[in-house]
């Protein structure tokens, strides 16, 4: 079943034309991979699916992305609860600088949740989730900051699944990491995948490969090719999707 699906969307920075024509449906509780070189527009496509480019000024955005069959560019949706659903990481780790307990009671507090027993049991099985529980059980009121970095991006993502959203879109999530916490966050996201739907960019190809159901390879804000991602690394139909995967160029 498809979770998104997007239609001839085209993105524009001013005059410049960041994305064009692009189609694609995301299947629910899979991994959705976008890769392609430096400016192809991954990044930028990627945060038009919760509409975080709103926030930067001069862009303008034609076509229609649907997330469980609602067009989220009406103007009647509340982006608010828009962005709750669908979650978001980011590259660098960006813990508030509260304790592990506030960064994930933040969410659910703001909204509304206030009952302790309940925020107890939301911190818990988010942290549990984003497979972090066991290493900070009893450290919950110290600062986030005091996390390694790979503790910090899980932290994120306990944040980001203590509101209870559908779909989590990250950005590039391991790339500032170490590879034991790397290895650590993609089985992860394998175990997530059961639940939630992700959609992740990776300058690594080779994560792409290990992890994702689907891969989608952008470039010059084109979508060029999407498919299994067996079919995308072993036997592409685009000449410059071949020519990408096997490293002449990007
Ligand atoms: N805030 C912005 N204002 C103007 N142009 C932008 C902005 N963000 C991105 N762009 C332009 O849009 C195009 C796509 O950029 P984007 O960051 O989406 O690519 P990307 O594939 O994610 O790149 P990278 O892999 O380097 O992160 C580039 O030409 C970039 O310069």
């Amino acid at each position: 079943m498809s979770i998104i699906e997007v239609r001839d969307l085209n993105l524009f920075y001013g005059e410049h034309q960041a994305l064009h024509h692009i189609h694609m449906d995301i299947d629910a509780n899979s991994i959705t991979a976008f890769i392609g070189p430096s400016g192809c527009g991954k990044s930028t496509f990627l945060r038009t699916l919760n509409r975080m480019n709103d926030m930067i000024q001069g862009v303008r955005i034609e076509g229609s992305v649907k997330v469980v069959g609602e067009d989220i560019y009406q103007t009647k949706v509340d982006v608010e609860i828009l962005r709750k659903n669908i979650g978001m990481v980011f590259q660098q780790p960006n813990p508030f600088p509260k304790s592990i307990y506030e960064n994930i009671t933040f969410g659910p507090k703001l909204h509304g949740i206030t009952d302790r027993q309940k925020l107890d049991e939301i911190v818990e099985s988010s942290l549990k989730a984003a497979a972090l529980w066991e290493e900070v059980k009893d450290v919950l009121k110290k600062p986030a900051y005091g996390l390694s970095g790979g503790q910090q991006q899980r932290l994120c993502i306990a944040r980001a699944l203590a509101v209870n959203p559908q779909i989590l879109l990250m950005d590039e999530p391991t790339s500032a990491l170490d590879p034991i916490s790397t290895a650590k966050i993609e089985e992860l996201l394998a175990e997530l995948k059961e639940t939630y739907t992700i959609v992740i960019v990776t300058h690594n190809m080779q994560q792409a490969a290990r992890i994702s159901d689907k891969t989608a390879f952008f470039l010059n804000g084109e979508l060029v090719e999407f498919d299994s991602t067996p079919v995308i690394f072993q036997n592409p139909c685009d000449k410059r999707t071949e020519d990408y995967i096997t490293g002449r160029f990007g």
